[in-house]
């Protein structure tokens, strides 16, 4: 059964149009275990509502996530989906995360065809500015940002032995006697596709047959999506460690997403011991996460709380299924 969806009325008003000419758009992120990932989603929850996002935020779960995790998602406004988990095959791999084994479930987010187009993105990143546009990005490609090579989980790598990073490739050639250069690679925390059934089966039966690697599911994506991979601009993702890595490529104060991926870098386990931690620009970016996730203001407050919402839109609402687009607003 399609699952509820909650209505997000945007600030530009909303317009109507029939369910069978939809605009079926959300964001969507993945959530595991019993842990503290969940505050991570409640956080991306309540900024997506401060940067006056038009679209829902879909939550995967898989099932070791708590119903009271699941309620509290739902309060701040999520729809909450159930996912079974997705192994990779038995193998001898050492992944760069031992737990990066259970990221290999996101794949499940091809079988929310209720939507046309997505943009995943991980718990533990935020949206600082609206990105609804990049919904608008031509259909047929994968969107992502590109990645960098430089931190030590990438010292298995050929990349990182010879000092190689797509971020600087004018800085360290690729070394010719290696073949030709490592296809641009992105960073799988945020990116933008289109549920599909078939590329659901066909991703999940892919799986099965590929040996895994370090970097688990976003080495395989990065695989498996490389003939239309397409490249947008860091400020959509900043990987953190750009900013000691590739502080050349960094222009912080035009980027809209941040990726809190970093050792010691998670917001809602940070202490400033680990390497780079105290820095006055990390510091800075955990405390701009802390302040959207205590903020009450941002909290979800249900469709009786939309005091804005003409009583018409109320109307409607309560049959459910219904989705708001946003249009531009007559004045
Ligand atoms: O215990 C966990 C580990 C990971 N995740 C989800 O999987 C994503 C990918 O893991 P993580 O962000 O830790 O990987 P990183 O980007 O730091 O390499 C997280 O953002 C969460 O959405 C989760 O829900 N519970
Ligand atoms: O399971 C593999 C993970 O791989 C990625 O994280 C890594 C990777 O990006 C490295 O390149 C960075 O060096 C590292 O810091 C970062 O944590 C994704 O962000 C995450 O969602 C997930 O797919
Ligand atoms: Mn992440």
């Amino acid at each position: 059964m399609a699952p509820e969806l909650v209505p997000t009325l945007a600030k530009s008003g909303a317009a109507f149009t029939k369910p069978a000419t939809l605009a079926r758009r959300a964001y969507v992120t993945f959530l595991a275990g019993n842990g503290d990932y969940v505050k991570g989603v409640v956080g991306l929850a309540k900024g997506l509502r401060k940067v006056k996002t038009a679209y829902p935020l879909v939550v995967a779960v898989l099932p070791d996530v708590p119903q009271e995790h699941r309620n509290i998602l739902e309060s701040q406004g999520c729809i909450v989906r159930e996912i079974e988990p997705v192994y990779p095959p038995e193998n001898q791999t050492q992944f760069a995360m031992a737990y990066y084994v259970i990221n290999y479930s996101k794949l499940r987010i091809w079988e929310f065809v209720e939507y046309s187009k997505m943009i995943y993105l991980d718990g533990d990143i935020q949206v600082y500015e609206n990105i609804d546009h990049l919904f608008d990005l031509p259909d047929g490609n994968f969107y992502a940002v590109m990645d960098c090579f430089c931190e030590k989980t990438w010292s298995h790598t050929p990349q990182y032995k010879v000092g190689y990073c797509q971020q600087c490739p004018e800085k360290v050639q690729w070394p010719t006697k290696l073949g030709p250069p490592p296809s641009l690679y992105f960073n799988a925390g945020m990116f933008v596709f289109e549920p599909s059934l078939d590329t659901y089966h066909d991703l999940l039966k892919t799986v099965q047959v590929t040996t895994p690697t370090s970097f688990a599911e976003q080495d395989f994506l990065n695989m498996y999506f490389k003939d239309i991979y397409k490249p947008i601009p860091l400020a959509y993702n900043l990987v953190l460690a750009m900013l000691w890595r590739h502080p050349e490529n960094v222009k912080l104060d035009q980027v809209k997403v941040v990726h809190y991926c970093a050792a010691g870098s998670k917001p809602w386990r940070y202490t400033g011991k680990e390497e780079n931690m105290q820095r006055e620009d990390i510091k800075m970016l955990v405390k701009k996460w802390w302040d959207i996730y205590n903020d009450s203001s941002l909290d979800y407050k249900g469709l009786s709380g939309s005091e804005d919402m003409e009583p018409f839109v109320q109307a409607l609402s309560e049959v459910g299924h219904v989705q708001y687009v946003t249009a531009p607003s007559a004045a």
